[in-house]
């Protein structure tokens, strides 16, 4: 029997929990860490779980899943490192951490994989990447790979790609919801009671998304679908492509792959 330990049950780490626990993981079968005492009781109220301390869970659990920022994982690992068995499986979903960072802190031989997830998995619309580590097997990343299809989509990737997922999908959503933002900001300046433009943005991402997903078409060629010759879909483009807003997307995830390449880098 398998027992998960989520070391850290924030946004991301409850997250997680949430989706496990609709999967039907049985509760028993679960465990966290919290390092702030109300939010941890809060948490195993709600959902179910025991909280036990960060020694405790390494000891009881054969999946350990870290999910603290970046910059706490060496105090983590360093914590734990004496109550980590061969034949333990750790996840890391943090963003920038290496399986080499993982492995030169934890005792010879134990498994890691690296995941980058997003918060869509709070809805089961989760998109995460993993990457094996060098003592990860086969029944290894299944079981990495089992933790994040509870609650969404998974693709395994070589980790060199970890950093432009992490940029892509992982901060994704953040862009999305800023594009939102100054959707329903416009259609208030336009004139529309906010809670209106709202819904009618809302309803259009979720209906240009379905479309991209179930259509399989180039975003090119949806895209030129809405473009009647000399309309007004034309005129709002030329504006973004006048304000370089698509130089300004790819410079930005730019910025975030380097931050996630700087990240591990960082907290030694
Ligand atoms: N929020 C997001 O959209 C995503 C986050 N991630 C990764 O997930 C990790 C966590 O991020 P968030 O959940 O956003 O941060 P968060 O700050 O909401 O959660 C981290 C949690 O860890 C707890 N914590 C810190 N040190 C601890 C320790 N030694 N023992 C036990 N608990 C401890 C904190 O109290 C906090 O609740 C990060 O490494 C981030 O890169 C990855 C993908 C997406
Ligand atoms: O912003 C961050 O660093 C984390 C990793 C990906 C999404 N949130």
């Amino acid at each position: 029997m398998t027992t998960t330990a989520i070391f850290g049950a924030g946004v991301m780490g409850e997250t997680l929990l949430s989706g496990l626990v609709r999967a039907g993981r049985p509760r028993e079968d679960l465990v966290i860490t919290e390092r702030r005492p109300d939010h941890a009781a809060s948490l195993a109220e709600r959902y179910g779980v025991r909280v036990l301390t960060n020694l405790e869970a390494a000891d009881l659990a054969d999946v350990l899943v870290l999910v603290v920022k970046p910059q706490d994982m060496d105090g983590l690992l360093a914590e734990i490192h004496d109550h980590v068995r061969p034949g333990d499986l750790v996840v890391s979903l943090a963003a920038g951490i290496t399986t080499a960072f993982l492995e030169a802190r934890l005792p010879e031989g134990v498994a890691v994989a690296r995941v980058m997830p997003n918060t869509p998995a709070l809805v089961d619309e989760g998109m995460a990447a993993v990457s094996a580590g060098q003592h990860c097997s086969p029944e290894h990343l299944a079981e990495a790979r089992s933790l994040l299809e509870s609650c969404g989509k998974v693709v395994e990737v070589p980790e060199k790609h970890q950093d432009a997922v992490t940029a892509i999908s992982g901060s994704g959503p953040a862009y999305i919801f800023y594009v939102v933002e100054a959707m329903v900001e416009a259609g208030v300046v336009l004139g529309l009671p906010r809670a209106t433009s709202s819904e009618l943005v809302v309803q259009t991402l979720y209906g240009a998304a379905t479309m991209l997903k179930e259509t399989g078409e180039h975003p090119t060629v949806l895209r030129e679908r809405v473009s009647s010759p000399g309309g007004t879909t034309v005129a709002a483009l030329r504006q973004l492509d006048d304000h370089k807003v698509r130089a300004a997307f790819i410079t930005a995830m730019e910025a975030a792959a380097q931050r996630s390449h700087d990240l591990a880098a960082g907290t030694q």
